[in-house]
């Protein structure tokens, strides 16, 4: 049993270190140490990150570097890797790691090698992916695929759009992609308003085949081939399933021969190198998708191998404890200042939130400090220009991680310098401020200086990179993947189940025939619950 976080040796340490430094702004630590910018930084895999404007001294890295050390965040890690069950509420290995390792390594688990098993499904996926694009695969009626969409949701759905839209830039323009996630009907009228199903493939993902949104979506998408083919056995040329249940895909209709498969060690919210993103294979071209692999892994090799002090994914993790334990931050933005990245917060928010929202222990104790955060954020300049004010004035300190790019994939005129000049305007005017003083010098008029003021000492990262290619968005990707395990280790929470969905869908599964029903709702439910079906029920037959 590891001791518990309160009484581990660091945590002690930082807590009478925070109450001696929670008060030093960041304008003096800059002041009293000129190599502090290039100091507080660490690079690894095309990815610098400079986390000098955060609220901290050499000190508190080092006693936040002990903390994960005393919190088994090596062995934990080292254990993940070799594929013991650390998922214990679930008794499972999690072995994200394994979907990117090359081929030529080995890992045997369970008596089984799953390197094996993983470059055998990439083999089927590859072959699968070139027929598709080359337009060797036909519809049912014999026509080349022009469309695809994933129907999918959560990890079945985040990591392939956010993939997609990533890196389109290295997409085919060949075929359009789609990606209907949600049970409201909207999502997939919307989505195929406009596509023809003779040339439409489907690619229903889920790692249980059992998810109800899905199924809804999938039961549609068969009809709408079905209805418009004239016959089921358009299904064929119309489906394929990327899934661990080869039972239900087939209960379903779908040919386990047109089935990609992946393993309960991985989970949904690290599913997208698996099979997961076989819409992103065949968008990006096996090649490029081995890039994205690549990407991961040379981040994996970096998390295993670096020292604690120069590691990326465990900085961002112990600075992300820092903010949450000791600062009381409730939320985390993550602001790409890439256009290409806006779906990767919405994508970051399952990774981070269904990873590390817990209230418990491993050994299932209440636990007597805060976990994870809520994540959130928009791409940067967007974000500016709305909600940024509350970052720079409002009551709250929120930290900020701002990931920047020295180059651009569509270069035009001054734009790319106009961005980015932006990411360092914003980590400095959120360090440094504005005091009175320089405020007043401005010749502002009195009443207004006051609201002119900028405190400062809001802390960011920033995150610099050089272009956006498919190996960075691996290496990015799995540099939040680890930090959320650094940041969960520390807690001794269980990162990688997600309990906490359950109950709503259960409850869902009650109140479904409840809204057909003419009957009085169920007498177990609330009157809140009861009145609100009633009055559903009377404005949908009125
Ligand atoms: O891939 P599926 O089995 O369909 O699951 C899709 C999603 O739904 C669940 O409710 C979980 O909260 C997610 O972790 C999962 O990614």
């Amino acid at each position: 049993m590891p001791t518990p976080l309160r009484e581990r040796k660091a945590w002690q340490a930082l807590e009478r270190h925070y109450a001696e430094i929670s008060g030093s702004h960041l304008r003096e630590l800059f002041a009293a140490d000129p190599g502090r910018g290039e100091r507080l930084s660490a690079e690894a895999v095309g990815i610098y990150l400079d986390y000098s404007k955060n609220r901290v001294t050499d000190e508190t890295m080092a006693l936040l570097v002990e903390l994960a050390e005393e919190s088994g965040v090596p062995a934990r890690r080292d254990a993940m890797f070799r594929g013991e069950h650390i998922n214990v509420s679930e008794d499972r290995a999690v072995l994200h790691t394994a979907l990117r390792l090359p081929e030529t390594a080995s890992l045997v688990v369970d008596g089984q090698d799953v390197v094996a098993d993983v470059h055998a499904v990439l083999h089927r996926m590859r072959d699968f992916a070139n027929r598709v694009r080359s337009g060797e695969f036909k519809g049912f009626t014999g026509k080349p695929i022009k469309n695809v969409i994933n129907i999918g949701i959560g990890g079945s759905d985040l990591g392939p759009v956010m993939a997609y839209e990533a890196l389109r830039h290295y997409c085919t323009r060949e075929i359009t992609f789609r990606f209907v996630s949600n049970v409201d009907s909207t999502d997939f009228v919307e989505a195929v308003r406009d596509l023809s199903p003779e040339e439409t493939l489907f690619i229903i993902s889920s790692k249980t085949f059992g998810t109800l949104e899905t199924l809804a979506n999938a039961t549609s998408a068969r009809d709408w081939i079905v209805s418009a083919l004239g016959s089921a056995d358009a299904v064929a040329n119309h489906f394929v399933a990327v899934s661990t249940n080869a039972a239900r895909v087939s209960a379903f209709g779908i040919d386990t021969a047109n089935m990609f498969g992946f393993w309960d060690w991985v989970g949904g919210r690290y599913s997208m190198d698996s099979a997961i993103g076989l819409s992103n294979m065949i968008a990006l071209g096996p090649d490029q998708f081995d890039e994205l692999l690549a990407g991961f892994h040379d981040m994996d090799e970096h998390f295993r191998t670096a020292p604690l002090a120069a590691n990326l994914p465990v900085l961002l993790g112990v600075l992300a404890v820092w903010y949450r334990d000791f600062f009381g931050c409730q939320t985390v933005g993550v602001m790409p200042y890439e256009q290409y990245l806006k779906r990767f917060p919405a994508y970051l928010q399952q990774l981070t939130m269904e990873s590390n929202g817990k209230h418990v222990t491993l050994s299932g104790q209440q636990v007597d400090y805060d976990t994870g955060a809520v994540y959130w954020g928009e791409p940067g300049t967007n974000g500016q220009h709305s909600f940024y004010q509350l970052i720079h004035q409002g009551t709250v300190l929120v930290p900020v991680d701002l990931i920047g790019f020295a180059r651009t994939l569509n270069p035009l005129g001054d734009h790319h310098d106009l961005l980015s000049s932006n990411v360092f305007a914003q980590a400095a005017a959120l360090a440094f401020g504005k005091t009175e003083a320089e405020v007043r010098a401005e010749g502002t008029a009195e009443a207004v200086v006051p609201h002119r003021v900028f405190e400062g000492n809001r802390p960011t990262n920033t995150l610099l990179c050089d272009v956006l290619t498919p190996r960075l968005l691996g290496s990015l990707i799995a540099l939040y993947e680890h930090s959320v395990f650094v940041q969960g280790t520390i807690w001794e929470i269980d990162s990688f189940d997600q309990w906490g969905v359950e109950l709503g869908k259960v409850l869902a599964q009650q109140i479904i025939p409840e809204l057909t029903s003419a009957a009085e709702p169920s007498l177990t439910h609330d009157s809140s619950t009861n009145a609100l079906i009633r009055r559903y029920r009377s404005l949908k037959g009125a």
